[in-house]
């Protein structure tokens, strides 16, 4: 059952390239379609400090939810490509793990996983919230995205939040971090030059045949979709140390009642005995209401009626286990 069918419209000799280039994308063959003359394809990198916007700019030129997005820093968590086709170009744009001093394995695994992408696209967008004063974090990034031969554009997010006055200020403070080949202020919540954004980065992309069929949106398998929502449930739901220690593994997914109803197996991972009672909550209650959250998109992203099964279990450290964190399907090379 695939929710989006990547492989649709593929021919086998599309279909065997794109499974030889390690899943597509960059590095891969580009599909040979008939494209008409002049049609620009290819990637954009949206990167930046963790709770810049980068998952809602990219929920927002897709015109729907394929990242999830919270106010707690470091939500994203994998590389994640969101396809946009547009009249004359085909815009794939990779999310990415907030770029973030350090503090343990997966924090080490999520700024290696970001950092890979940036010699592989055409186009980084570096997104820096106009309502946070310009800082180390941000020069930190900006000396990484330097060494890209991509073009670079800067991004201001959270327009709808911030004064006319502090955004010129912010603007200018950014143009210091580097040469930036353009720049753009935008609203993702408002949809303030979202269009304008995508115009401005397809722009930049070079001449060539799509990358990926038509139909495709993400390049997600539908267990990490079920698992990011179920997490993304959780860091709406709970607060302080609990989010950051919180994984989710989709164990199965099943069709039945003639395909009208998907069963879903999924298990919140948490590090300590104390962090499980938070998650289950008084009675079962907070489990209740993070599967009843969840089940609610999954069944507008599958289309069908969920049933959500949902296990809490401990598992200690495993934000130290460098084996692990790539078992859950985060960071690099998942
Ligand atoms: N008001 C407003 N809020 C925004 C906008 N863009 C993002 N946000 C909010 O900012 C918070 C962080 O947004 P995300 O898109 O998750 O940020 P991110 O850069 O992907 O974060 P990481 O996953 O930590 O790297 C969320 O609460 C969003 O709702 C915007 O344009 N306006």
């Amino acid at each position: 059952m695939t929710a989006f069918d990547p492989f649709e419209g593929m021919t086998d000799d599309e279909l065997d390239a794109f499974i030889e280039s390690e899943e597509g994308g960059a590095g891969a063959a580009p599909l040979k379609g008939n494209e008409p003359e002049g049609f620009r394809s290819g990637f954009v990198a949206l990167v930046g400090r963790p709770n810049a916007g980068k998952s809602t700019l990219l929920n927002a030129c897709l015109g729907e939810k394929v990242a999830i997005t919270s106010p707690v820093a470091q939500t994203t968590r994998r590389r994640m490509r969101g396809v946009l086709n547009r009249e004359g170009c085909q815009i794939v744009f990779v999310d990415t793990p907030g770029l973030h001093k350090p503090q343990d394995s997966l924090g080490g695994e999520l700024n290696r996983s970001a950092l890979m992408e940036l010699d592989d696209v055409d186009v980084i967008a570096m997104l820096i919230d106009a309502t946070k004063p310009v800082g180390r974090g941000d020069a930190w990034v900006a000396e990484r995205v330097k060494k890209s031969r991509a073009k670079k554009v800067l991004v201001l997010t959270k327009l709808d939040l911030a004064r006319p006055d502090a955004v010129s200020r912010q603007l200018e403070e950014a143009r210091r971090l580097m040469d930036f080949d353009d720049e753009i202020v935008v609203s993702s919540t408002d949809g303030f030059n979202v269009d304008g954004f995508c115009d401005l980065v397809a722009s930049y992309l070079p001449e060539g045949p799509r990358w990926f069929p038509e139909g495709m949106t993400t390049d997600e398998s539908d267990e990490m979709l079920v698992a990011e929502f179920v997490r993304e449930k959780v860091l709406m739901r709970t607060e302080q140390e609990v989010p950051h220690a919180v994984g989710v593994v989709c164990d199965s997914i099943e069709s039945k009642k003639g395909g009208r109803v998907l069963a879903i197996h999924a298990t919140i991972l948490v590090e300590r005995d104390g962090q499980k009672g938070i998650i289950i909550g008084r009675g079962g209650s907070m489990v209740k209401h993070i599967g009843t959250d969840a089940r609610r998109d999954l069944e507008r992203v599958f289309g069908r009626q969920v049933f959500l099964d949902l296990e809490v279990k401990v598992s200690p450290g495993w934000r130290s286990d460098v084996r692990e964190i790539h078992r859950m399907g985060y960071a690099a090379d998942d």
